[in-house]
């Protein structure tokens, strides 16, 4: 099995620590909300010209700025030097929907994409025609429809999968298996018979289920490459990072815990005592921050009454997880995101945990965020599997059912 291959980064637990530590401004977020830059992990935004690298890139920020403040004669020669910075084609399934829009405006702003295709059964055209004008370098094209689907994935180095039903309130993750399962399973089969080697991110709930169904069937298509399948965990990295960092006083630029599990209630298990920089808790403190981030999609779903669950942050996390990816493709050695993947550091075969990203996918894991773990956690950890077992085995008994109903007709 190729995850056989994968490293694992225990024994070099302090110099793994220390790296990440050291590297945060390449793994994070570069928010420039004046004239200093700083170093958040996650994307790279800047509100100013003054930096000289920034998830808006500096050829798209440049030509953001000169079109405010330049002449006209000076803005075409902004216009007509926009160049990615790297040529790497993003396709977005499930693009017009509320994670689809913001999540395609935040690649549009990409200075390593120089093709976004954006797929959706409804409402494409239109997103795609207003995404196509901001005067950043990459092209934008649309597709509707299961016949212009194949046509979308050629070529796609990384494809993000947003399409499926979202959560209302009183409703689980698990309650949309029944209908997301199916979207989930059509696309996958397309990636797999169009762009089998791209990266696959899967946001589409619920991910404790979807990433083994998406495992299944691209196995049965013989192109399942398990360093390349991901489960988006990144929000709840995000939402750990921003409440900790409020509760403890700290500058969000500098936190970061990892969260590992699965993506759904217990099954998240943010490791605060991995936090960095180090921060102590009280017992009280722990349970509070643990059970908030848990909750956090449903402190999103019951407020937004109705109208859906988290979008925007999800944008914003899928976005990073995309960036980060993309970084890793173009040779940046120095990439470490949380993701739910088939993994061997527990019992369970899919497992949420740091790992390393690199041109070919996973390059390791870094186990040494579950060593050393507060009882807390650890009883958390315990805690977590039977449901997250279950979740895993519901994907996998969709797929075997699936394929013997469809050899029975
Ligand atoms: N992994 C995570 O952390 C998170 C996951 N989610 C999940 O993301 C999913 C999408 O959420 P929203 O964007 O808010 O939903 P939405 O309903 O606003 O958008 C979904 C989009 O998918 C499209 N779609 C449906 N079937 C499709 C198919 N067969 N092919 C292509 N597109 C298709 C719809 O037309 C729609 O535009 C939900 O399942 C939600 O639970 C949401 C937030 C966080
Ligand atoms: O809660 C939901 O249904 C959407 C989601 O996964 C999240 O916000 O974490």
């Amino acid at each position: 099995m190729a995850s056989t291959a994968i490293t694992t980064l225990s024994g070099g637990l302090v110099s793994v620590q220390a790296s990440l530590q050291s590297r945060s401004k390449t793994l994070g977020l570069n928010l420039s909300c004046s004239k200093s830059v700083s170093a958040i992990r996650g994307l790279k935004v800047a509100s100013n010209v003054q930096i000289d690298s920034s998830f808006l890139g500096k050829a798209s920020n440049s030509s953001l700025w000169a079109s405010v403040v330049s002449k006209p004669e000076e803005k075409q020669v902004f216009s007509s030097q926009l160049q990615p910075q790297a040529s790497f084609k993003v396709a977005v399934l499930g693009a017009a929907g509320g994670i689809g829009q913001p999540l395609g405006l935040l690649i549009k702003m990409s200075p390593l994409v120089s093709a976004l295709h954006l797929y959706d059964i409804a409402n494409v055209k239109g997103v795609a025609a207003d995404l196509s004008h901001c005067n950043t370098p990459s092209q934008v094209l649309d597709f509707t429809g299961p016949s212009e689907l194949a046509n979308c994935l050629k070529g796609a180095d990384v494809v993000v999968i947003p399409a499926g039903v979202p959560r209302k309130p009183g409703m689980t993750r698990d309650d949309l298996f029944n209908i997301n399962a199916g979207i989930v399973k059509t696309l996958v089969e397309a990636v797999a018979d169009n762009c089998p080697d791209a990266f696959i991110h899967i946001i589409s709930n619920p991910v404790n289920s979807t990433i083994p169904i998406a495992a299944e069937l691209l196995k049965q298509k013989g192109v399942y490459n398990p360093k390349k399948l991901f489960g988006v965990t990144t929000l709840d990295v995000v939402r750990a990072n921003t409440f900790i960092a409020q509760k403890k006083e700290l500058k969000l630029i500098d936190v970061d815990v990892p969260v590992i599990g699965g993506h759904a209630g217990i099954t998240i298990l943010p490791l605060l005592s991995k936090t960095r920089p180090m921060v102590t808790f009280s017992n009280e403190e722990v349970k509070e921050l643990t059970v908030r981030i848990q909750n956090a999609g449903t402190e999103v779903v019951e407020a937004k009454a109705g109208a859906g669950s988290a979008t925007l942050s999800m944008a914003y996390a899928a976005a990073r997880f995309v960036e980060s990816s993309l970084r890793a493709l173009d040779g940046d050695r120095d990439v470490y995101e949380c993701s739910f993947v088939q993994s061997e550091l527990t019992e369970l075969p899919f497992f949420a945990s740091r790992v390393k990203l690199g041109q070919k996918g996973i390059e390791a894991f870094v186990s040494a965020d579950l060593e050393g773990l507060s009882e807390y956690e650890s009883k958390a950890l315990e805690a977590l599997k039977p449901e997250l077992k279950a979740s895993i085995e519901k994907g996998v008994a969709f797929v075997h059912k699936t394929a013997a109903t469809a050899a029975s007709t």
